[in-house]
């Protein structure tokens, strides 16, 4: 199709069904009344776990990256250390300048959300911890309904150096984060991704806690030209649709031909993939081509404002250019999707759903808080004060008038 017909039919994911709403706020709502009571009657109920204590033993944590091999320790290892020397490179820095400063601090107490209701997300803890770490909070705690003795997620947070982590999942486990418990003290924001649930429940807590954003259904948006490698185009959108059957991938380039080449390949392949019956499902309600000219591409991608863009195009640097709202964008043959999932060093937590065009990726900035310190002079004063007590007297505020021309007077 081209770009206008994609326009015209194109509508954001609404996964927010009334039902799933209603269960989240009545988990919410008992959470705060029953507390712990509350975290174990619905892990009971949704992760068939009878818990005790929801909080992981130090040694559990440790022992789940003693007994990895040498080479999983090591990649866990090579890429945290990747991801924290980039969020240190991005980090904002306090601005001085005489009369005014900007200064930055890191939140005190943060929660990480570390899904694990169908899989392991090592990756998705140090993209979250490590971030966090390189902001100077101290004090992170980690839910996760991972109930394993010992797994990769825990390797990873004792690996981030996360002390703090429970065994519970879905909207209780962010519950328990935004209002405390006997056993989980309240947090300042919630952060990370999870399913549905996870998603409801960080909106409705949003404002008695902060969050980082709303992370839906995985996307990815490619924009290729004749001198892409097709086949490696084909593995890449495999590579999204693969996550999920709602997982979206868009293919757009500048004429038809790319399209029906890279299409070709699509089908030579896809009954290989070990996870073939999730892509085909993917791809038979999620999938998009679009060819156009280059104006109009680029304008669909500012539209969509996708999780992921990859550009593998001969003129890919000035395409990069034009591009405003994305996740995060991918130049070039060695810049796959798939190794920023992992290693490349920013964060994969990243908005989907249009929400790019409101907000961005996790960062080592969202975790600092930050205000303004105003010094002024006496002269710098005087030349604004006027201004300011023309305003106070338009607006009928007769003390702030008197607070400022008192100041003036002496
Ligand atoms: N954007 C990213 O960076 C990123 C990274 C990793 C994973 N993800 C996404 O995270 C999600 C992980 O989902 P998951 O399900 O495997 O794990 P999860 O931990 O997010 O959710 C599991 C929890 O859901 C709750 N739950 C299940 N059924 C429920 C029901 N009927 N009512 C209420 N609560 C219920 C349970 O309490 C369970 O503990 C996937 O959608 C994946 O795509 C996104
Ligand atoms: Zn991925």
């Amino acid at each position: 199709m081209n770009a206008e017909t994609f326009k015209q039919n194109f509508t954001a994911d609404d996964s927010t069904d009334k039902e799933s709403l209603d269960n989240v706020l009545s988990i919410i709502e008992d959470v705060k009344q029953n507390k712990d009571d509350a975290l174990k009657k619905y892990t009971a109920q949704f992760d068939g776990q009878k818990i005790e204590d929801f909080k992981v033993p130090a040694e559990k944590l440790k022992n789940s990256f003693d007994n990895l091999s040498i080479d999983e320790q090591n990649s866990l290892i090579l890429i945290k250390e990747r991801i924290a020397n980039y969020q240190q490179s991005i980090k904002y820095k306090d601005f001085e300048d005489g009369e005014f400063s900007y200064v930055y601090h890191p939140l005190e107490r943060i929660g990480i959300y570390i899904p694990g209701g169908t899989a392991l997300y090592p990756s998705s803890v140090l993209m979250t911890a490590v971030p966090a770490t390189a902001a100077g909070v101290g004090n992170i705690v980690a839910v996760t309904p991972t109930f394993t003795e010992d797994n990769i997620t825990f390797a990873a947070l004792y690996l981030a150096g996360v002390t703090e982590v429970y065994t519970v999942g879905g909207a209780q486990a962010i519950a328990a984060l935004a209002y405390g418990t006997e056993s989980i003290k309240k947090v300042d924001k919630i952060v990370g991704p999870g399913n549905k649930y996870v998603a409801l429940a960080k909106k409705q807590v949003f404002g008695d806690v902060g969050i980082d954003m709303i992370a839906g259904p995985s996307e990815i948006l490619l924009y290729v030209d004749e001198s892409a490698d097709y086949t490696a185009v084909a593995y890449d959108i495999f590579a999204q649709a693969e996550h999920d059957v709602n997982a979206r991938t868009f293919l757009l380039a500048d004429n038809q031909e790319v399209i029906e080449g890279i299409q070709s390949e699509v089908d030579r392949l896809i009954s290989s993939q070990v996870r073939a019956d999730v892509i085909r499902e993917s791809l038979k309600n999620n999938h998009y081509q679009i060819a156009d000219t280059r104006e109009a591409l680029i304008d669909v991608i500012n539209f969509i404002a996708p999780e992921h863009v990859s550009i593998q195009h001969a003129d890919e640097q000035n395409i990069s250019r034009k591009i405003r709202y994305a996740g995060a964008v991918f130049i070039g043959k060695y810049s796959p999707e798939a190794i920023g999932d992992y290693a490349a060093g920013p964060s994969h937590v990243l908005p989907t759903n249009q929400t790019g065009r409101f907000s961005h990726g996790l960062n080592v900035n969202d975790f600092l808080t930050s205000h303004a310190v105003i010094n002024l002079k006496e002269g710098t004063y005087n030349n604004i004060a006027e201004a300011a007590k023309t305003i106070a007297q338009k607006e009928g505020l007769d003390a702030h008038y008197e607070s400022l021309n008192i100041r003036t007077e002496r």
